[in-house]
């Protein structure tokens, strides 16, 4: 039984393909659009591996409005968009701003305008906890909650602040006018999920995060020093005001973060809130030090680092307050930092060319049983 139809922008990519997996496993019908800048289409024959449910891929560009338009006309029975489609790299969005505008911002006006003329109603947006920006300029706001005043540092987060208010805006005016007109304004929702750090790969060691130029990421980098493709990692700034100097993030499990996805397109389903923000992230905050610590547990042996200076539009600390997903949507992280750097070098070690090599035998031996 299919309980409703979601179209998942960026669903190649990371979170995006984790999301669809989970959206599957609750009996979603799934429809993915990409135009692979940064995943590989390989990931839906992992998805399919997994779970036994294949999702749909049409390549599409998400600031192709013509196309956009097409795919809601092949799939009426759409209802609710998952939007994940995105540039994401906090350091390169300082070098290339007018790049991260056209596509987080313009292309999430395409598809909401794509979304109104088909009359699709829900969208949860991959928002991040960049918005806060610096939270230690108040006081009492680490761990972040969902209350803790917006101000993004680096031009990436200033684009999903922009996003939020766009879709804010927009699902209110969509709201004000089917009241007026006497229609149902309940139809009308967003959930803007503000994502720690995800972190993490399918415990199976057959799906999980495969950048296609140079990752930008803590982890993934640390996966390449890992393997060798990388002679060590550098790090950002010890001179932070933390324990041992470096910034402390908060690294959320991919499947944890997955399920939060399908938790709050329910919610909006169930409780027509109109538009509310959730906080995913364990609460638990970690050091680039103690990271590189989990990690090399993982691997079994220290992998090597030097300390460079701080990133440009980096912050101290992001370390999220989840009691909001927790009371409202009933979420909750539940796997362990411990269990991502397993998982993740699970897949590293099995898949050193990420999906562009096929899966070791004896994973599709064990998953066709
Ligand atoms: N990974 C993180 O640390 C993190 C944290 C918070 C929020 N986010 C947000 O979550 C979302 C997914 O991030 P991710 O880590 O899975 O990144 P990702 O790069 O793995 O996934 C993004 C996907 O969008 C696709 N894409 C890019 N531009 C596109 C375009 N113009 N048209 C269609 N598809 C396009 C890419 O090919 C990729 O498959 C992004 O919106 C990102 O900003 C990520
Ligand atoms: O080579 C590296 C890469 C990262 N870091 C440090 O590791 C931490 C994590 O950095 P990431 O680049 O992995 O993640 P960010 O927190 O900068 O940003 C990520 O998480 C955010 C949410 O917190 C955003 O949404 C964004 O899309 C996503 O890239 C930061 O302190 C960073 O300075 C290093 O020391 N060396």
């Amino acid at each position: 039984m299919v309980v409703g139809s979601v179209l998942v922008t960026g669903g190649t990519g990371y979170i995006g393909s984790f999301t669809a997996l989970a959206l599957l496993e609750a009996d979603y019908k799934v429809v993915i659009i990409d135009n692979l800048y940064n995943s590989s289409p390989e990931v839906i024959n992992r998805i399919e591996l997994i779970c036994g449910k294949k999702p749909e891929y049409i390549q599409c560009d998400v600031t192709d409005e013509k196309k956009l338009d097409e795919v809601f006309e092949k799939h009426p029975d759409i209802d609710n968009v998952i939007h994940f489609a995105a540039l994401k790299a906090v350091g390169e969005s300082g070098e290339v701003p007018l790049e991260y505008y056209r596509v987080n911002v313009y292309g999430s006006l395409c598809l909401l305008r794509s979304m109104q003329r088909h009359n699709v109603t829900n969208i949860v947006f991959s928002s991040s906890a960049t918005v806060y920006g610096d939270a230690t300029r108040f006081e009492n706001m680490i761990p972040i909650p969902e209350t803790c005043p917006l101000g993004p540092t680096n031009p990436y987060g200033n684009t999903k602040f922009g996003v939020e208010t766009m879709i804010t805006d927009h699902v209110n005016a969509e709201r004000g006018n089917a009241k007026k007109a006497g229609k149902d304004e309940k139809k009308f929702n967003a959930a803007l999920l503000r994502y720690f750090n995800p972190a993490g790969s399918h415990p199976s060691g057959i799906m999980g995060e495969d950048p296609q130029g140079v990752p930008y990421n803590l982890l993934p980098l640390l996966a390449q020093v890992a393997v060798g493709k990388r002679e060590k990692l550098l790090v950002f700034g010890d001179d932070y005001a933390s324990k041992d100097g470096t910034a402390i993030r908060d690294y959320i499990h991919i499947l944890d973060l997955a399920r939060g996805h399908t938790v709050a397109l329910n919610y909006l389903r169930s409780h027509s809130p109109g538009v509310r923000a959730w906080n995913l992230g364990t609460g638990k905050g970690s050091t680039v030090y103690e990271m590189i610590n989990a990690f090399s547990a993982a691997v079994g042996r220290k992998l090597p680092y030097e300390v460079v200076g701080r990133r440009a539009g980096d912050v101290l600390n992001l370390t999220a307050n989840a009691t909001r997903a927790n009371t409202e949507l009933g979420w909750k992280a539940e796997r362990t930092l411990e269990d991502a750097c397993e998982d993740l070098w699970r897949w590293t070690e099995n898949n050193p060319q990420g999906y562009r090599q096929e899966p070791p035998k004896e994973f599709l031996e064990r998953l066709k049983k």
